[in-house]
């Protein structure tokens, strides 16, 4: 039998004592990471690499790890928020980051959304027309979001844009709602081993009808939108744009406008 005194819970000042000196830590760890943003970017120069510095394999391979780490209380939602808002700023040092939205007629999630995503630190703009985000995506270091909406069939247009694609899927947490952006931006894509690749069609078919025909090639396809004789799919994997497994699907105009990796709590 313990003692009372052992039991005995420790005092609001004991534990604000320990949050300070961790506080204190963490502090430390953040100012550290935050100034390697300067020797990131100039490894990049080093390296010929002046384009845009996002890295959004990268991104997602660091999350992976944090949440695949042992853990006794924080949980997934408050790893992946702070590992974004942190990662965010040090690609704001490296270069003039921004952000510019098109959420339909009401933004307010989609902005929530590209908070939740990409932090607190690059600029944002709210644009009323899907072109102008495409058009601000389209410029240095820019990323566009927009929504997934009925009546708008802005990813359509990444067809004749090649040097623009979708990189993620907003949210990345499926608990946090469902699929309803998507981030643009002239990035590569790279295969992270957990991939959804975004995929159009002009076919006439019901959506039913191409997820049929493409799944004997082994391409498991899932209906995103469809608007204006366009239809948008989520393929499940990585594919390139002259992927083999592609070739026979239904449509005149078809296409694969980008990847994304799959939300973390699949
Ligand atoms: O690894 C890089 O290329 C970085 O720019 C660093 C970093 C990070 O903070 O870890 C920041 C932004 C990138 O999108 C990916 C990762």
């Amino acid at each position: 039998m313990g003692t009372d005194a052992a039991k005995a819970p420790p005092s609001l000042e004991e534990v604000r004592w320990r949050l300070d000196a961790i506080d204190g830590e963490l502090l430390k760890l953040l100012d550290e990471r935050a100034s390697l943003a300067g020797s990131v970017a100039a490894a990049k120069r080093a390296a010929g690499d002046t384009g845009f510095g996002l890295r959004p394999g990268r991104e997602a391979l660091i999350i992976r790890r944090l949440l695949a780490a042992p853990r006794s209380a924080a949980n997934d939602a408050l790893v992946i928020r702070i590992w974004r808002e942190i990662m965010s700023d040090n690609l704001s040092r490296q270069g003039p980051y921004h952000l510019a939205v098109w959420g339909g007629k009401d933004p307010t999630r989609t902005v929530e959304l590209t908070r939740l995503r990409f932090g607190t630190a690059p600029r944002l703009q709210v644009l009323p027309e899907a072109k102008d985000v495409l058009g601000a995506a389209k410029t240095p270091w820019g990323v566009g979001v927009l929504a997934l909406t009925p009546d708008s069939n802005w990813w359509g247009r990444l067809l004749a844009e090649p040097k623009l694609k979708v990189f993620a899927a907003l949210p990345c947490l499926n608990r946090w709602g469902p699929q309803a952006a998507l981030a643009v931006a002239e990035v590569e894509v790279e295969p992270t081993g957990g991939d959804q690749t975004f995929w159009v069609t002009d076919s006439p078919k019901s959506a039913a009808a191409i997820v049929e025909a493409l799944s004997p090639s082994g391409v498991a396809a899932e209906p995103l939108a469809a608007s204006g004789g366009l239809k948008l799919f989520s393929l499940s994997g990585f594919f390139q744009v002259n992927d083999e497994r592609l070739a026979q699907a239904p449509g005149k105009l078809t296409g694969v406008i980008g990847a994304a990796p799959t939300p973390f709590d699949l």
